[in-house]
């Protein structure tokens, strides 16, 4: 794995008197992930400018290398561009390789459809986490519709080995309820099997994490690949659509990256403003800014940045947050300086991602003074009268490192305090100098 930040075992965070500035954000994970697949899919060479430099974009990277798909990157002094040249269009130059997945779910999730599809002798592994975060879900669809996958240690989960099969099936059906990337994953290589019929992937069940289907199918569009939609209960691709390279492509920045920042100025006086998100976005955490104004913060956008300030006491919010699971854990955190109970609901997939992170926030909330409860699907937290200082554990959780350094902040309703965080460097997974981009904002 690529760890480009020296950190220390710890990061000290003293108490934060006011979070003030401007944050240029990293590219997006989840477009970064998907742009380097599509591309390595499409005809013609694809410039990808601002592409994520991160530890899932490396594993990505990593096993396009491995399966022969050529890339380099283009020196420059700002942002991260990457030129992919694709081996033939549709398939990959080699037929077997030996893929770590690190814990990256955009990355497994879509290579394991892709090469199921394919066919040829793959294997897939990752970090032990990996090993308990499932894909039996796609496993199961894509079998069924005749690839060669097989789950070589538990039962549906990694690692996995794929071999060559054959798609007979003009209709697919998958689950939606444990995550959308089984989803994503199988509409991104619809157009593969779609040779000579159509293919038609109908979701069974409650489908979790709607936006980020409209970021895959906003992305295929802009590689010449449209879907149709039926809802979000079915989805049908024509047959003959290739993946085309839209030449050059950029990667906007990440709207989960952001949350940590616009709740910085939310809870910390601010304004803080982030560039590279804003009313254009097509991610859907973006809408983490209708929370932070449904607590009280005042919000300013434009079309390419976003600006939080606090506006007095944040007030506690109920609120369902299965659109954006991600940002989510961030208003767990400015549930902390609000005037009273917070309950975020519909969250079960927390469960299932970088450790189990209703049991991680429960725990970690619990050691600053917070009043929390727990639920298979929820989590209520109380604010403590006064933060304690802490010293929080990640958890492997890029997530948990990033929010957990908020409670430095000093509030209108209550006043941050140091904060010892275990392991920062796992913020590598999607934002390498974060701790750098807070300290900037910290005054
Ligand atoms: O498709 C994506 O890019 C993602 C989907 C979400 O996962 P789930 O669909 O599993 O909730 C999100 O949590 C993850 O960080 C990225
Ligand atoms: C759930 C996450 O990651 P992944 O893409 O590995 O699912 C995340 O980044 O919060």
């Amino acid at each position: 794995m690529t760890q480009q930040t020296p950190y220390p075992h710890h990061i000290d965070l003293q108490p934060v008197a006011h979070a003030e500035g401007v944050v240029r954000l990293p590219g997006s994970k989840s477009i970064s992930n998907r742009i380097l697949l599509l591309a390595a899919l499409a005809q013609g060479e694809t410039r990808v400018v601002d592409l994520l430099a991160s530890d899932d974009t490396a594993v990505m990277l990593d096993s396009l290398h491995k399966l022969g798909v050529q890339w380099h990157e283009q020196p420059q002094t700002d942002g991260h561009t990457v030129h992919v040249v694709p081996g033939a269009a549709g398939v990959f130059p080699n037929a077997s390789a030996d893929l770590f997945m690190g814990n990256a779910g955009t990355a497994i999730r879509p290579l394991t459809a892709a090469l199921a599809v394919i066919g040829g002798d793959y294997t897939l592994h990752g970090v032990p986490r990996m090993h308990e975060r499932p894909i039996g879900d796609l496993v199961d669809a894509l079998n069924a519709a005749g690839t060669a996958i097989t789950c070589t240690g538990n039962p549906g989960y990694p690692p996995l080995h794929i071999g060559r099969g054959k798609i007979h099936a003009q209709r697919l059906s998958v689950r939606g309820n444990v995550s959308s990337q089984f989803l994503t994953a199988l509409l991104m290589v619809a157009p593969l099997m779609a040779r000579e019929h159509a293919i038609s992937i109908d979701v069974v069940g409650e489908l979790i994490s709607k936006p980020y289907i409209e970021i895959t199918l906003n992305l295929m569009r802009r590689f010449g690949v449209t879907v149709a939609q039926d809802g979000w209960s079915s989805f049908t691709v024509q047959p003959g659509q290739q993946y085309q390279s839209p030449g050059t492509i950029h990667v906007e920045g990440d709207a989960s990256s952001a949350s940590y920042f616009l709740a910085a100025g939310a809870i910390a006086g601010g304004p803080v403003r982030v560039e590279g998100v804003g009313r254009d976005s097509i991610q859907g955490d973006v809408r983490f800014v209708a929370a932070l104004e449904q607590m009280g913060a005042t919000i300013t956008m434009g079309d390419n940045w976003i600006e939080a300030r606090s506006n007095g006491v944040l007030k506690a919010i109920d609120a369902d947050f299965n659109h954006i699971p991600d940002a989510a854990m961030t208003i767990a955190i400015a549930a902390l300086y609000a005037d009273g109970t917070s309950t975020l609901r519909n969250i079960a997939s927390w469960r299932v991602k970088e450790t189990d992170r209703i049991a991680a926030m429960a725990t970690e909330l619990r050691k600053l003074g917070a009043v929390v409860e727990e639920g298979a699907d929820y989590l209520r937290v109380t604010p403590p009268a006064v933060i304690t200082a802490a010293t929080i554990d990640t958890y492997d959780d890029h997530r948990m490192a990033m929010c957990f350094s908020l409670a430095s902040l000093d509030g209108a309703a209550r006043k941050g305090n140091a904060m010892r965080i275990n392991d920062p460097k796992c913020v590598a997974k999607t934002f390498p100098e974060y701790f750098a981009a807070f300290a900037a904002i910290a005054r």
